[in-house]
């Protein structure tokens, strides 16, 4: 089977104290290929750890992951992952940065040159290419980022708040990019935002997980990730159904919220 499978999923932390953490309970998720699902949640939740475990870089307590119908057991070109900041290789050129997969794979000049710099192209950064990363803005980092995770041909993209960082009007142009790329490459991409907004604009699927333990609480299924790759987000916006949607999440993000604060100020 082609796509991505998350059988039911638990992970326990154990804590040197002797207490564990129960930070995913029973996920089971089925994604398939060219899919644009997008998590949201309350602050710890599981998300980044329902990412990580996927990535291959955590182990689950209990259960599997599937990745085309075999079992992931460890980081793989063919799952790649896109940081908030921080993962670029700072001193070296845009292109080096990018050609950084195809190199590592002993790939030569002659074979990965025109796809980094068609990526390049995709992402914008033409004219940037032999730049150092410490001379560019956040947000073209984070398209650096994006035409590197491409370069590795990953059947999957792993993005954790890759927008995050970035400034309102730079955020909002990314998210337009992060669509085009999803149309014109056919990835399948999990998307981890604190934005509701962002969430009902880039997840065709759109996942709300609770805490404690961290599970599936709802699932939707969106049109305007598909309205927005052919127009401003900002029309998108004005759907009468987005601010529904929008009004909708926010409410139940906001009860999550303040059921984990009663229950803290109990403990306490
Ligand atoms: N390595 C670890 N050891 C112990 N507990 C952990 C570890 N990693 C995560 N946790 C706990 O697991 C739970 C889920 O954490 P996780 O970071 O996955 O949540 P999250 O939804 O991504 O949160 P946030 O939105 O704040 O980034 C939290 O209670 C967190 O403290």
């Amino acid at each position: 089977m082609s796509g991505l499978s998350i059988e039911n999923l638990s992970m326990r932390f154990d804590l040197p104290n002797g207490s564990a953490v129960q930070a995913l309970k029973d996920v089971s998720l089925d994604l398939a290929e060219g899919e644009l699902m997008s998590v949201l949640g309350p602050s710890g939740c599981g998300k980044t750890t329902l990412l990580n475990i996927v990535a291959g870089f955590l182990a689950p307590t209990e259960g599997v992951i599937r990745m085309n119908g075999h079992a992931v057991h460890g980081p793989d070109a063919e799952r790649g992952m896109v940081f908030q900041k921080g993962a670029l290789f700072e001193w070296m050129s845009v292109r080096d940065n990018v050609s950084f997969g195809p190199r590592m794979a002993g790939k030569r000049e002659a074979d990965y040159g025109e796809e980094v710099d068609h990526l390049l192209e995709i992402v914008g950064l033409q004219d940037f290419k032999e730049k150092a990363i410490y001379e560019l803005s956040g947000g073209m980092q984070q398209r650096v980022a994006l035409a590197r995770c491409l370069a590795n041909h990953p059947d999957v993209i792993l993005m954790d708040e890759p927008l995050g960082a970035l400034d309102a009007l730079t955020r909002e142009k990314m998210q337009s990019l992060v669509l085009k790329l999803w149309k014109e490459t056919g990835k399948t991409i999990i998307l981890i935002t604190h934005s509701v907004e962002e969430a009902l604009l880039l997840g065709e699927r759109l996942l709300v997980m609770a805490p404690r333990p961290g599970r599936i609480h709802r699932e939707y299924r969106l049109p305007f990730a598909d309205l927005g790759v052919g127009q401003d987000l900002r029309e998108v916006k004005k759907h009468p159904d987005f601010a529904v949607k929008r009004e909708e999440i926010l409410g139940m993000i906001w009860d999550m919220e303040e059921e984990i604060m009663g229950r803290s100020e109990e403990a306490s």
